[in-house]
């Protein structure tokens, strides 16, 4: 094999006949350059790579990508191409053949869309990957793009690539159009959140805010903000229901894998150096909505687990809250509160977030303006709604109705209540569905309305009399719950867990 190193080394000698200095052989108009090779190449000493370009390209006719990647890998160890930087200009576009396909088919996603960039830095680790077997790395060739440290772990964990997923055109289109809107109060939280991100020493954030002040809103904003600047930004809730209100939401059991009977002692179900820990890792910020109804364990657990997993990755992350990571936590503590079985009102009061010893490193922010009733066009209808909302948070904060042993007795307006005969659900069902034989076939009489009911047991009772009034046979359609695959490492078999036993559950 030729030694390029020498003959690099003895062109640029007779070149400048300077025998002496192996750095000033190295320079060329005031560069100094790694190797003789690349100093040669700044000369154009050496031939170009034009031959290698031409034969890459003619491989690609009938080559597979994958044959492609290997050929530049080989070219590259053999020293042969004296400018490979030149080279992988002229050929990322052959080269990357057949990577967006593959990842297609990985993600199973076959609308996927790569940028340019991802699909350079895709192609360079499966270069880096044929040099490796062969002793190399990407690294030992100073000329060539580097591989970003971030994209080592990403592109072989799953979770990682699926918060890239978004369109960054349509979430930077989505961000300025939120961000414009913002009130002053969430202005001045989005801003303390996006400077505790940029901060990264760990910060914990609390925004208080009653129904309509625009939490959703801002939880929004900013994950369009951080999803186009190809960041990662976990949007939990506590349950099911307000996880789908959130761009890209989970419920925070699933997410993080909390136990579903919490401690003192607690830890998330979360492995060092798994998947998931590679995500948190590379994760900018967490948003946990509705965070008043789940026990305080479950935060001083995930914030343990923080700790943990950050620790991992560098030991002084250990001591930073939450492992340094940005944790925004939101609801209303007039809402619902954790549920404590056969527990008190002072147990429960316990069980809350704000009696955690986590409270008193918290940033309380607080959003007071009710968006939703600045967007009604009709002046009545909205002194009436202002009312309302008025007179429901005035019971939230227990400023109305008489005490007496330990309740509270208020007065509700007769216009909010259905009168009531001796049928109440008839009454119900009569009031919120008029007319139903009738109206049942207009498009959209369901989707508007809908009856909250305290217990499955209601919910079955009002099911049974809506069905007792319609007159044709009922047929029983099974929902396709499914359950969560985040607790991988359970001990419980997911195939016992049938669609059926899902739907029994009371
Ligand atoms: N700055 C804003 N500009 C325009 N509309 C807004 C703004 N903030 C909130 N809204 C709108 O006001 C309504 C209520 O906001 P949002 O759902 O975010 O409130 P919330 O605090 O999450 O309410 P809840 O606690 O009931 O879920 C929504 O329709 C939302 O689109």
């Amino acid at each position: 094999m030729v030694n390029f190193h020498r003959c690099s080394h003895m062109i640029l000698v007779a070149d400048s006949g300077n025998l002496e200095s192996g750095v000033d052989l190295k320079t060329v108009h005031g560069h100094v350059y790694d190797s003789y090779r690349e100093a040669c190449a700044a000369l154009k000493l050496l031939e170009d790579d034009g031959e290698f370009i031409a034969a890459i390209k003619e491989v690609a006719i009938l080559g597979s990508g994958v044959s492609l990647r290997q050929m530049f890998a080989n070219l590259l160890i053999s020293n042969t191409m004296s400018d490979p930087l030149n080279v992988w200009e002229h050929l990322w576009e052959v080269l990357v053949d057949g990577i967006l396909c593959q990842r297609r088919r990985v993600l199973n996603d076959p609308d996927l869309i790569m940028s340019f960039e991802d699909l350079k830095q895709l192609c360079l680790l499966d270069i880096d990957n044929f040099l490796r077997e062969n002793g190399k790395c990407l690294d030992d060739y100073k000329c060539m793009p580097k591989l970003r440290a971030e994209n080592a772990g990403r592109f072989n964990n799953i979770l990682i690539e699926n918060e890239f997923k978004y369109d960054r055109d349509e979430m930077k289109r989505l961000y300025e159009e939120h961000v414009s809107n913002l009130n002053s109060d969430q202005l001045d939280a989005y801003h303390e959140i996006i400077g505790a991100i940029d901060n990264g020493v760990g910060s914990m954030f609390f925004v208080y805010g009653y129904g309509g002040t625009g939490k959703t809103y801002l939880w929004k904003t900013i994950s369009y903000k951080l999803r186009f600047e190809g960041k990662i930004v976990l949007n939990v809730a506590s349950s099911g229901i307000a996880s789908i209100l959130l761009p890209g939401g989970r419920t925070a059991h699933s997410q993080f894998g909390l136990p579903m009977n919490l401690s003192k002692e607690s830890c998330c179900k979360i492995k060092l150096k798994s998947k998931k820990a590679e995500l948190l890792a590379m994760t900018s910020l967490i948003i946990w909505d509705e965070a008043p109804m789940i026990n305080k364990f479950a935060f001083e657990a995930f914030e343990r687990t923080l700790q943990d997993v950050m620790g991992d990755v560098d030991p002084t992350n250990s001591n930073l809250l939450f492992g340094g990571k940005t944790i925004v936590f939101g609801g209303d503590f007039r809402q619902i509160l954790p549920v404590v079985p056969k527990g008190t009102r002072v147990d429960i009061v316990h069980a809350t977030i704000n009696s955690s010893y986590l409270w008193g490193k918290c940033r309380v922010l607080k959003l007071t303006k009710n968006m939703r009733l600045q967007y009604s066009s009709d002046p009545i209808e909205n002194q009436k709604l202002a009312d309302f909302a008025k007179w429901i948070l005035d019971i939230g904060d227990g400023i109305i109705g008489d005490f007496a042993d330990g309740d509270t007795i208020v007065d509700i307006p007769p216009d909010i209540l259905v009168p009531c005969t001796s049928n109440p659900i008839g009454d119900i069902i009569d009031s919120i569905y008029p007319n139903l034989l009738k109206n049942m076939f207009v498009p959209n009489f369901f989707e508007d309305r809908a009856i909250l009911a305290p217990t499955l047991e209601v919910v079955d009772l009002i099911n049974d009399y809506v069905l007792s009034l319609i007159p044709s046979i009922s047929k029983e359609y099974l929902s396709c719950d499914s359950i969560s695959k985040c607790d991988e490492d359970a001990i419980v078999d997911h195939r016992w867990i049938t669609t059926e036993f899902l739907n029994e559950i009371k």
